[in-house]
Formats: structure tokens, C-alpha cells, sequence
């Protein structure tokens, strides 16, 4: 069973910590320091400003079946038609990228980034103008936040019409098993499924539960 382990273990988090690729990978407007959320972890705050709209990634980690993660804390869940839920696990630092070390908000007005999943790839878009001096915080509320259903139905339609477009249409003749472009289980979190809600351990206590996919 999953466990979703945010409690920490008491060891602080500190910049030598961190491998050599992840400083290598992170964006210009973008550098860690000590997390204002959690005191024993990095953070990844604002430099330069950043615009709304911004999308960064993708999240990098290892690709895991649920059964084999042991820690919530900095895995995606992913879902394939054929394969079911998998994950994609930065536990290890090595695995994943700067992406990693952006916290969970411990509220709506705290957010200002949400995951956004393409073709079973999880990237991170800006919901406001973020600040130097300010932390990246991401949260996943789905269709609660009217913003958010804007933001993804913006990128359904840029979806839509690249699929479209002459070069997609002629790379599906080339290339019809790979090329296709999907908006996995956020979308589905916004459109016609019900979204089941999952008790989880949130960390800040106060998010009480929330809402998945099934
Ligand atoms: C990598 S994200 C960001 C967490 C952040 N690094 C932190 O400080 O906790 C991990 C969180 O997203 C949740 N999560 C993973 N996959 C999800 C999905 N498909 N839908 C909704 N929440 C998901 C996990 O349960 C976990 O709480």
C-alpha cells in the first residue's frame, strides 16, 4: 500500500544535498534555497519574475508501479491505458530534476503553479506572475480552481489544433503509434469522469483529502 510519508525525518536538506545536474538543470529565473514550507527542505524561489503562463519541465524521475514507491512526497501518478497507474518517482535526487525540490502549497492563495499532464508527461505551469523572492509552490486541485480549468482547456485546444495541423497529420502517416498527443489523468480530473476522493496525509494539515483519478 502506498504511504504517503511527508513527515520529516529531521535531517535538513542542504544545497550539497544536491547533485551536480540538478544545479546545471535549473532555469535562469530559478534557484534553491531553504524552503519557507517545510524548514528541513529546499526550495526552488524566483530569481527573475516569471510569467503566468509559463510552463516548465518535464518532472523526471524513475518509472515505477505504485506498488514499488515507498514515499509519496515526490512522485507523479500517471495513467496508461495499458499499463494502468504508474509513477514517476524522484525520490532519489539523482533520478529526478530541479522540478523535485518545488513543495507542496499548504493553500489555494499559497499555489502558484499546477501539474499539467502531456502524453504521460507531468510538467508544472504557472497560475499567477510569480515575484523574485518568491517560492514556486505546486498543488493539484483540479477542476476546484476556475483558473486551472481555463489554463488546461488553453492547452487542450493548442493540443487539438497541433494534432491537426499539416505536420501532425503527415508525422501519424509516418509515425501512428508514437505521435499522438494526450492529456492524461489531470484532463480526465476536469472532464467527464467523477473524481473519486482519496484520504491522504496531507502535509500542513490543511488539506484534508483530495481528489484522484479513477
Ligand atoms: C510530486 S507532487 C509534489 C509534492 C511536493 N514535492 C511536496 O512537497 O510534497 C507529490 C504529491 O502529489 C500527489 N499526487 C501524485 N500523483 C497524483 C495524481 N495523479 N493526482 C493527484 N495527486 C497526485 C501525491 O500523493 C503527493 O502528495
Amino acid at each position: 500500500m502506498n504511504q504517503n510519508t511527508t513527515e520529516s525525518s529531521g535531517a535538513v536538506e542542504t544545497l550539497a544535498d544536491v547533485p551536480e545536474h540538478v544545479l546545471k538543470g535549473l532555469p535562469e529565473e530559478v534557484r534553491l534555497f531553504p524552503s519557507a514550507v517545510d524548514k528541513t527542505r529546499l526550495g526552488v524561489w524566483a530569481t527573475k519574475s516569471i510569467l503566468k503562463g509559463k510552463k516548465f519541465g518535464p518532472f523526471l524521475g524513475d518509472k515505477k508501479k505504485r506498488s514499488q514507491v515507498k514515499s509519496n512526497v515526490y512522485m507523479w501518478e500517471v495513467y496508461y491505458p495499458n499499463l494502468g497507474w504508474m509513477c514517476v518517482d524522484a525520490t532519489d535526487p539523482k533520478k529526478g530534476n530541479w522540478l523535485r525540490y518545488v513543495n507542496w502549497a499548504r493553500s489555494g492563495k499559497e499555489q502558484n503553479l499546477f501539474p499539467l499532464e502531456i502524453n504521460r508527461t507531468i510538467y508544472y505551469k504557472t497560475l499567477k506572475p510569480i515575484e523574485p523572492g518568491q517560492e514556486l509552490l505546486v498543488w493539484y486541485n483540479g477542476e476546484d480552481n476556475a483558473e486551472i480549468a481555463a489554463a488546461l482547456e488553453e492547452e487542450r485546444a493548442q493540443h487539438r489544433s497541433k494534432r491537426h495541423s499539416p505536420k501532425a497529420r503527415k508525422d501519424q502517416v509516418e509515425d501512428p503509434a508514437g505521435s499522438s498527443s494526450h492529456l492524461g489523468p489531470f484532463r480526465n480530473l476536469m472532464g467527464k469522469k467523477k473524481p473519486r476522493r482519496v484520504k491522504t496525509k496531507e502535509r500542513g494539515q490543511q488539506i484534508q483529502s483530495r481528489t484522484r483519478l479513477i
